[in-house]
């Protein structure tokens, strides 16, 4: 089973079509990525976290968005192996602290990393990440609690072109981007230029 420190780049999804669900993953699964982000922002994101969680088991698939507990209950019942969100919410951290399921809430204050420690989670979201003042804010940000331990995921803003900075920093553990696949090319069936987009992603990770 794959694990979360182990892929440095998350692709973050907004599917509109659960059939477009085990496509896309393959696609991912092409390009070298066994790991992807289905937004629960769409009604068809439950059972297309349903669908990849039974084609590929070993798929370490994640619910994102995921903003209140009913939602997280959702996410776990149609098999996510994790959670993210844009911010941090204490229930639904409870929630899948009580399931076992690593959740990644998001942060983009100083109180918004301590409120989501405090509620036992070390992998943090920095969202979002370009307009909060990408690297410049999180190295500023994160420098007083490096004995805490936290890691972040980037997301807002990362692309291709600027991944790099990222990753070089030793808090974070991956970076988050749409670009991966975007809603146009999952619309369209453009999975060949999913996959090269994954393969240059993945090369460019590897020049850190
Ligand atoms: O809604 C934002 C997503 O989390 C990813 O951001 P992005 O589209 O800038 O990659
Ligand atoms: C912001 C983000 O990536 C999420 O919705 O989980």
């Amino acid at each position: 089973m794959a694990d979360l420190d182990q892929f440095p780049v998350i692709p973050v999804i907004v599917i509109d079509n659960a059939n477009d669900a085990v496509p896309l993953a393959e696609a991912l699964i092409a390009g070298g990525l066994n790991i992807i982000e289905v937004t629960f922002r769409t009604a068809a994101a439950a059972e297309a976290i349903e669908r990849i969680a039974n084609k590929f088991p070993d798929m370490l698939v994640g619910a994102g968005t995921v903003v209140t507990a009913e939602q997280a209950q959702r996410a776990i019942d149609a098999g996510s192996k994790f959670g993210l969100a844009p911010g941090t919410d204490p229930e639904t951290i409870a929630y899948f602290k009580s399931k076992n399921v690593p959740f990644i809430p998001g942060v983009m204050t100083p109180t918004d990393i301590q409120m989501a420690y405090k509620a036992g989670c070390k992998r943090l979201k920095f969202f979002p990440a370009g307009a909060a003042g990408g690297t410049k804010m999180l190295k500023a940000m994160c420098a007083p609690y490096s004995n805490l331990g936290v890691k972040f995921c980037p997301t807002g803003g990362v692309s291709l072109d600027n991944m790099l900075e990222y990753l070089a920093m030793p808090e974070v553990f991956a970076i988050g981007g749409s670009w991966l696949a975007t809603k146009a090319q999952i619309a369209s069936g453009d999975w060949a230029g999913i996959t090269q987009q994954v393969k240059d992603a993945l090369a460019k990770a590897a020049e850190v």
